[in-house]
């Protein structure tokens, strides 16, 4: 499936972190655990640190945007103003314009060009450190030829172009600190070297500096916004879709997810089947064991049910107490039956005591799993859940700790009544 620019930089697209996973990779733990942690280094542990470099190329999309076009028209302004407002000597402009025109200008449209075509690409840093390498090369040419010329074009340029890449350029801060130094150095060197700018010259290396601490403070600080933006932000996102006991998809996550797979399933004629998934005399385990027991054993069959799922489109979530919901996509009545007495089976075989039970000495669920092929056509959950649900009670019924599947069969629609 195509991801939209959403999924791009949420966690569940991150591997092992799908819709419906659960207890097996618990995100909100991830999370809360880096928060713990902090991130003073501007660093997170390597899951995390993945996804967040996905979110900050797609997050950062508008504010490139901002400063490629900045450098754009700030080259396009200099060429029409240079020799009417700035007063540049006439013998000057044509080398001045070999740099704009010939280094700096092309650097910026190439960057503009790949920032429009593949705005979330994971070469964009580079993208953009090239255009400041780019930018930085023209405008110190500019400044060693104009002084040969005994004109002055301002060396503060490099320290704007540092401040404006930590603020707009959204690179990481470790590559752009780096980046930034380089250049400040060669700012230094050149002017130190290839410019006679007498007793300016400490005027200049104080204005360099400067600028190159603003920017690094200025880009470590708000690098550190924006880490502690996105992972208070996932954080909640994951806090109001996750179960804090399994940490199987909640009751309105599940459903969220089950209708995105029978959306999916019905677009691409794939058969699956729903299964209600219900703990065997739960409530005499409580009795029996006590209630934070009931709550390990509720999380030990969570995860044996989330286990069950294998495709990127299985879900699997809690409805409600000791009730669960699985969908699995892709198969036929025989296989996703098998499938579902494998998955009681597993239950049954973590024997997990259950003295109370009159099923069996360990914790037993039943399940009632309704198919739905591919020639029903899209189909409503609620149906389904509902048939799945009283499959589940039938197997209660005739006795617990069994599967009890069946065809989904559409309600049949009234009929206008003729003439
Ligand atoms: N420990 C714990 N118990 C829960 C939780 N949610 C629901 N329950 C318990 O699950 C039990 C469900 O009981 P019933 O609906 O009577 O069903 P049952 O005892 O499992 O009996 P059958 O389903 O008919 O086999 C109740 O005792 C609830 O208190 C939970 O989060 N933690």
């Amino acid at each position: 499936m195509k991801s939209s620019p959403t999924d791009i930089y949420s966690l569940s697209a991150a591997p092992g972190m799908q819709d419906g996973i659960g207890p097996r990779i618990r995100p909100t733990r991830l999370l809360q655990a880096q928060i713990r942690r902090g991130f003073r280094a501007l660093r997170f542990g390597n899951a995390l640190e993945s996804d967040f470099c996905r979110y900050l190329r797609v997050s950062g999309r508008l504010s490139r945007a901002s400063l490629i076009t900045v450098s754009f028209v700030g080259i396009l302004v200099i060429i029409l103003i240079d020799q009417a407002l700035l007063g540049v000597p006439g013998e000057l402009v044509r080398p001045t314009r070999l740099l704009e025109l010939g280094v700096m200008m092309p650097v910026v449209v190439f960057c503009g060009f790949f920032c429009w075509r593949w705005p979330y690409s994971r070469y964009i840093e580079g993208v953009m450190l090239l255009m400041f390498v780019g930018m930085n090369v023209g405008m110190m040419g500019q400044r060693v030829v104009a002084s040969h010329h005994g004109f002055d074009v301002p060396a503060e340029m490099v320290g704007v172009t540092i401040v404006a890449m930590f603020s707009l350029a959204r690179i990481r801060f470790w590559l752009m600190l780096p980046a930034a130094i380089v250049a400040t150095a060669a700012a230094v060197a050149t002017e130190l070297l290839f410019v006679d700018a007498g007793a300016n010259a400490y005027y200049h290396l104080f204005a360099a500096s400067l600028l190159l601490t603003i920017g690094v403070m200025g880009g470590y600080s708000s690098e550190y916004f924006i880490r502690w933006t996105w992972l208070n932000g996932t954080l909640l996102r994951y806090m109001s879709r996750l179960d804090s006991l399994t940490g199987l998809l909640n009751r309105q996550a599940l459903e969220d997810a089950l209708e995105k797979s029978i959306a999916h399933a019905y677009r691409e004629k794939i058969d699956y089947a729903i299964a209600m998934i219900d703990i065997d005399a739960f409530g005499a385990y409580n009795d029996y064991y006590g209630h934070q027991a009931g709550d390990v054993a509720l999380s030990e069959v969570a995860y044996t049910l989330d286990s069950s799922t294998r495709r990127p489109l299985d879900v699997c979530g809690r409805f409600g107490g000791e009730e669960f919901v699985l969908l699995w996509m892709d198969g036929n009545a025989l296989e996703l039956t098998t499938l579902a007495e494998q998955t009681r089976a597993a239950v049954e075989q973590n024997q997990i005591p259950h003295a109370a039970s009159t099923v069996a000495p360990w914790v037993t669920a039943s399940v009632g799993v309704c198919h739905v092929s591919s020639s029903d056509g899209l189909v409503s959950l609620k149906d389904v859940l509902g048939k799945a649900d009283r499959l589940l009670y039938e197997g209660k019924a005739r006795g617990r700790n069994r599967v009890v599947s069946e065809r989904f069969v559409a309600a049949p629609v009234a009929r206008r009544a003729s003439g």
